[in-house]
């Protein structure tokens, strides 16, 4: 386990310091599920949300964001179009690029738009369920994937051969790092222990409560914050932050709902309120990171 007063902590520290004081636009082209609450969680954690998805408006919008997150959870046509403009024009303008691969592997449709995503403009951090990132991984043949079997797909959620566990955190680990290397993209995989890696370093994150996917968008929410974390940092510290910050506030406030016996509905109050309330202190008391070979 990583030790509170390294490095690594200190920038996560950091990180969340200079979302504080800079404010990071955060233009997000998502889902109508999750929309209000990817915008409270930016507002939360000190980001500034914008949700617009409108084609022909989503370059000016580019244009002043510090940050622009693509969610393909609910697309429609024009969304598509909004999505592959606003990644092209997020090229341009050097602004980071935050995708959410809401139920790749599941239909042509999904998989076509992310290969364009992913090659024709420059995405700098994709997090996705371990479902997810290896549909990826199938899409872009990466070869420590080919000989694996398919788990059956799940829709959104993730399926249940696919959950990151103790057991397979190490070649979970190698995959999602192998696919950083491959496309020079930072890959964050979510579950029950997160695995974040640039295609040098890889860490995982055992932080976070089993009650976080019971509620929808807790993903949603962490590709939104991971986004208003890169406006204004580092990609992989950003990526590290915004997933070891929403573990966090997801375990004190999954325990808080335990103690007082309610439910996924406090739950998801809580989670903001925890996201609103995170500090230094409580980052370097309840961090749990280490890195993986
Ligand atoms: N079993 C678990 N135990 C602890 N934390 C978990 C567990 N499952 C997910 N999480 C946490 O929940 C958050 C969302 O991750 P998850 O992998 O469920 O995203 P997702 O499948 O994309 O969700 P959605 O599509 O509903 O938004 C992450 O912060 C992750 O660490
Ligand atoms: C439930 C659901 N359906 C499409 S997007 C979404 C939110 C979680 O990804
Ligand atoms: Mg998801």
């Amino acid at each position: 386990m990583i030790k509170a007063n390294s490095k690594i902590i200190k920038d996560i520290i950091q990180a969340l310091e200079n979302v504080k004081n800079n404010i990071p636009l955060t233009h997000c082209i998502t889902n109508y599920v999750t929309i209000n609450d990817c915008a409270n969680a930016v507002l939360a954690i000190g980001g500034s949300p914008m949700m617009a998805d409108d084609p022909e408006e989503v370059e000016e919008f580019v244009e002043i964001a510090d940050t622009l997150v693509i969610n393909i959870g609910k697309m429609s046509q024009s969304q598509i179009e909004a999505m592959i403009i606003g990644s092209k024009h997020g090229m341009e303008t050097n602004t980071p690029v935050v995708l959410d691969p809401v139920a790749v592997g599941v239909t042509e449709l999904r998989n076509n738009l992310v290969l364009k995503l992913i090659n024709e403009s420059k995405i700098g951090v994709i997090r996705g369920n371990m479902s997810e990132i290896k549909a990826i991984a199938r899409l872009v043949e990466l070869d420590e994937i080919l000989s694996l079997n398919k788990a059956k797909s799940k829709g959104v959620d993730v399926s249940e051969d696919d959950e990151i566990t103790k057991a397979n955190l190490n070649d979970n680990g190698t995959i999602v790092k192998a696919l950083a290397k491959k496309l020079n993209i930072i890959i964050i995989a979510s579950g029950a222990i997160d695995i974040i890696s640039n295609g040098t370093t890889t860490y995982a994150c055992e932080n976070g409560d089993p009650i976080m996917p019971k509620i929808t968008g807790s993903g949603c929410m962490l590709t939104s914050i991971i986004g208003a974390f890169c406006g204004v940092n580092d990609p992989f510290i950003g990526g590290l932050a915004g997933t070891t910050i929403m573990g966090i506030a997801g375990e004190i406030a999954g325990q808080e709902v335990k103690k007082e016996n309610s439910g996924t509905g406090t739950f998801r109050s809580k989670l903001v309120d925890y996201l609103y309330k995170i500090d230094e202190q409580t980052i370097e008391e309840k961090i749990r990171l280490y890195k993986l070979e």
